[in-house]
């Protein structure tokens, strides 16, 4: 486990390249077994998440080489079988391979997947898409064995019960290659769909509707990948840094962001006052005036997203007034909470989960702890915000996610180390 070391109280200033979106990577990557031919991917994040799902494509026979944000992998030799459950564990994305290999092989052998502890995440209805596309579904232990192989899969229509992300992709990983025509109704909406989509559909698939809340899948009977994917930028990164700018910038330059996919990220920063500036894929943020608290509420995309509000939270100390915050996702993600505190913010929960955020005038460093990646990330903003120094340990959370993190922070003057730990 690594270790975060961070001198704050100093002003940054610069300019700061977003990378390739994790929540998009993690999953291309399993994607990529569907394709008959290698599959490049440009763009890609150097996190943690990237390195654990190289490692699972290994123990499938599944070769990956990974150099300046390129990511070729050659799924020609795949051999199926049951994946080591100590990566899978590592990150909640590895459920990808359900649907994937259930695409490629109709068998899936998968252990429940890891990620973050943000509450209860179910996947029933992950499991209700594969069932409806004609997949046997049975649970032993800690495993999921999902077969489809006396009969194949055949497209159906899916129905799901509330917008899930996770389910959206999975349901369109393995019914790309079913026979006949799969309509999936109330899906997600994110953009991190729709690159899932296009990147399908440059490989040969006939996917519509990726971006909307209905998409309609009809069934080929191969992949083949005929170009590279270049990966959108991360929509989470990019609050992130617009955060931490608002905060203790002194003119920050964001680069390589969709300004559409931060609309209400960017719409709250309005609202509280802070200074923008869009010229096309670039944010720039002026020095920081006075600003006044708000009231978030998250919800699926097109709305503000539940992983914008943590790394938000510090931001919020510095208004002048008190901010409120609902996340209807995740409505218990709070790990980040008692250690802000520890920091001097003032800051707490009331009785229906709501997050109150109280004017706080100076936060001092302290050692804390990340809990999981977007707590670490809300750490990280206010160690750079507080006087003195600031330890986060568990800091491989936020590796998990960050692209290069120390070097960005660095080429903006923070006075920040990570230390590598053997765990
Ligand atoms: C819609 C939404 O904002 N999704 C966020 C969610 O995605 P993530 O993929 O984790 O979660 P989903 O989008 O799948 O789930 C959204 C909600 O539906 C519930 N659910 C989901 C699947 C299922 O089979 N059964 C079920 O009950 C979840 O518990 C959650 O309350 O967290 C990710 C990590 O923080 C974010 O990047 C995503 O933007
Ligand atoms: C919680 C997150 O990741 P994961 O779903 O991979 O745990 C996140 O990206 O904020």
């Amino acid at each position: 486990m690594s270790i975060m070391k961070i001198h704050g109280g100093r002003p940054l200033h610069g300019e700061v390249t977003i990378g390739g979106a994790k929540n998009s990577v993690v999953a291309l990557i399993p994607a990529a077994v569907l394709s008959d031919n290698p599959v490049k991917l440009d763009m890609v994040p150097d996190i943690l998440d990237v390195h654990n799902l190289m490692l699972i494509l290994q123990s499938m026979n599944v070769s990956s080489y990974f150099t300046d944000g390129v990511l070729q992998i050659d799924p020609t030799e795949i051999k199926t079988g049951r994946l080591p459950s100590k990566a899978i564990k590592k990150l909640r994305a590895s459920y990808y391979f359900m649907g994937a290999l259930l695409g490629k092989f109709h068998r899936a052998v998968v252990s429940f997947p890891g990620g973050d502890n943000i509450g209860p995440r179910p996947i029933d209805q992950h499991i209700r898409a594969f069932e409806a596309l004609g997949a046997h579904v049975t649970e032993n232990g800690d495993t999921v064995y999902i077969d489809a192989t006396e009969e194949g899969l055949t497209g159906a229509p899916i129905f799901f019960e509330m917008v899930s992300v996770g389910a959206t992709i999975n349901a369109m990983l393995a019914a790309t290659l079913a026979k006949g025509v799969t309509t999936i109704h109330n899906v997600a909406q994110e953009p991190e769909i729709v690159d899932i989509a296009t990147f399908l559909n440059e490989m040969g698939a006939n996917i519509t509707g990726a971006g909307t809340d209905v998409i309609r899948i009809e069934g080929v009977s191969h992949l083949r990948s005929t170009k590279t994917h270049t990966v959108i930028p991360d929509r989470i990164e990019a609050g992130t840094y617009l955060s931490l700018a608002a905060a203790v910038g002194d003119g920050v330059l964001i680069k390589n962001v969709v300004p559409d996919h931060l609309r209400p990220f960017l719409a709250k920063l309005q609202e509280m006052g802070v200074q923008l500036t869009v010229v096309d894929n670039t944010v720039y943020v002026k020095k920081r005036g006075t600003l006044k608290g708000v009231n978030v509420t998250t919800a699926p995309f097109p709305h503000f997203a539940t992983d914008w509000q943590q790394p938000l939270t510090p931001l919020l100390l510095t208004a002048n007034s008190e901010s409120v915050i609902t996340d209807t996702i995740y409505p218990k993600r709070q790990k980040h909470i008692t250690q802000l505190q520890k920091l001097g913010a003032k800051i707490s929960v009331n009785d229906r989960n709501q997050i109150i955020v109280h004017p706080t005038q100076e936060l001092h460093g302290a050692e804390v702890s990340a809990g999981e990646i977007r707590a670490g990330a809300a750490l990280m903003i206010a160690g750079l915000m507080a006087q003195g120094e600031t330890v986060i340990k568990k800091s491989d959370n936020i590796l998990r996610g960050y692209d290069n993190i120390e070097r960005k922070l660095m080429d903006l003057h923070a006075d920040v180390e990570l230390i590598n730990q053997l765990d």
